[in-house]
């Protein structure tokens, strides 16, 4: 039996997924496995046995993924799966920040008497608005969402100028040829009406949006942030707000030095709301889980390297450890120490950290001991685990 912990509410399809015979959830204080959506867990202490984290969702900066690499901890998030959800509820905030729907609603609900056509026909002029076709709408980060949001803006008949210097192959063949490409972020800034951040928020990109890049945008712009709040220099942003540099500021985070500021619109965290994609990220975060704790592959992780390969021995040692010269000389000299065949052996690394997956075939438990013990003496293994074939 493994042992899967929950926070925050994570969809009944994908727990579903999870056979009872072989997990349980929330039942011990050592599980092997987290499963969460914004929870916070930096100040969280991981227990020995806890191999692997999945985020159901796309960032991951409420998890110390840092620490979890050297802890052997492999992570894993869900790419693509709430994407289609934050598109949409970005589209809602630029037609929401081109006309003032919300504030015609909230007017209306105030409306007394009898003649409501009238006062409506009569007052409705000072919620009159723009349209977004035809203006120019920037998008920072073409990822899984830019690049859904940069072609459906397209259709919505705006001019669509897309920034990512490190866009992968497989979402830059999404994205609409009539996306223009920007070569630096000057160019995508300069020009747009409307610029939306779809970037990940981590060492590099914390304090992304700060004077030097509001100075470079188009007097009276409109910012759309549904990416993380961290990600924005707030007193640059309330400061060009004040003076009109920007016109508003569309986020899905809220912060209390926003409350009242009339140029700023704040969602409460809805972008990935809908009942679609909280499914879709909980089957999909549950479905990679289960791959890892049973065969050891991984795959979305973003710490760990890609490895899929098929668990055809009888036996699978993976081995969680530093990228540093001799580690499969080492660990090669052990098995063949103790007449261990190797069936199949794969290594791949990912910056600092690599993973080692060995198919041996059926051995004595006590001879499969004594070689996980000395592996794992190895200066640089982090974590071992033994998976068996089913
Ligand atoms: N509001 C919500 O509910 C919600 C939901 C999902 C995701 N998000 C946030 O949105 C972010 C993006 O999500 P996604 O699913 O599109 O992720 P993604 O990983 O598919 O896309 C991120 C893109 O940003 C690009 N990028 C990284 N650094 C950049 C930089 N400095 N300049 C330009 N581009 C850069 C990457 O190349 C990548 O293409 C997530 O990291 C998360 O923080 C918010
Ligand atoms: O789980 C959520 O509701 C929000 C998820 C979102 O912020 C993400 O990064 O995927």
């Amino acid at each position: 039996m493994k042992d899967i912990q929950t926070f925050n509410m994570i969809a009944t399809e994908g727990l579903n997924l999870l056979e009872k015979d072989k997990y349980t959830l929330n039942e011990t204080k050592e599980p092997e496995a987290l499963l969460l959506r914004s929870k916070k867990i930096h100040d969280m202490a991981f227990n020995e046995n806890l191999v692997s984290i999945a985020r159901a969702g796309a960032g991951v900066n409420n998890i110390p993924v840092d620490r979890c690499s050297e802890e052997g901890i492999v992570v894993f998030n869900t790419p693509g799966a709430n994407a289609n959800a934050v598109k949409e509820m970005v589209i809602a905030g630029l037609i929401m920040a081109a006309r003032p729907i919300y504030r015609g609603i909230n007017w209306l609900k105030e409306l007394e008497g009898d003649d409501i056509s009238e006062q409506v026909e009569a007052g409705k002029k000072q919620f009159a608005g723009r349209e977004l076709a035809g203006k120019t709408l920037g998008v920072i980060g073409l990822g899984a969402i830019g690049s859904l949001l940069a072609t459906d803006a397209y259709h919505l008949k705006m001019d669509v100028i897309g920034y990512d210097p490190y866009v992968s192959v497989e979402t830059a063949w999404n994205i609409s040829s009539r996306v223009k490409k920007a070569k630096s972020l000057q160019e995508v800034l300069r020009d747009a009406d409307y610029i939306s951040i779809h970037i990940p928020v981590n060492g590099n990109t914390a304090g992304y949006v700060n004077k030097e890049f509001i100075n470079m945008m188009k007097d009276g712009a409109v910012l759309l942030n549904f990416a993380r709040n961290e990600l924005i220099v707030k007193e640059d942003l309330i400061e060009a707000l004040d003076n009109g540099k920007l016109s508003k500021y569309v986020t899905d985070f809220a912060e209390r030095e926003f409350f009242g500021h009339d140029r700023i619109m704040m969602f409460p965290h809805l972008g990935a709301s809908t009942e679609e994609a909280e499914v879709q990220c909980s089957i999909m975060a549950v479905n990679t889980l289960k791959y890892f704790l049973e065969t050891g592959n991984i795959i979305n992780s973003v710490n760990f390297p890609t490895i899929d390969v098929p668990l055809q021995s009888a036996k699978r040692i993976t081995i969680v450890n530093r990228n540093v010269p001799n580690m499969i000389g080492q660990i090669s000299a052990i098995l063949a120490k103790h007449f261990v065949n190797i069936d199949n052996i794969l290594n791949r690394s990912r910056g600092n950290f690599a993973y080692t997956v060995i198919d041996i075939p059926e051995i004595e438990s006590s001879l499969l001991e004594e070689v996980i013990n000395q592996v794992q003496e190895i200066n640089g293994v982090l974590k071992t685990r033994v998976i068996e074939r089913k």
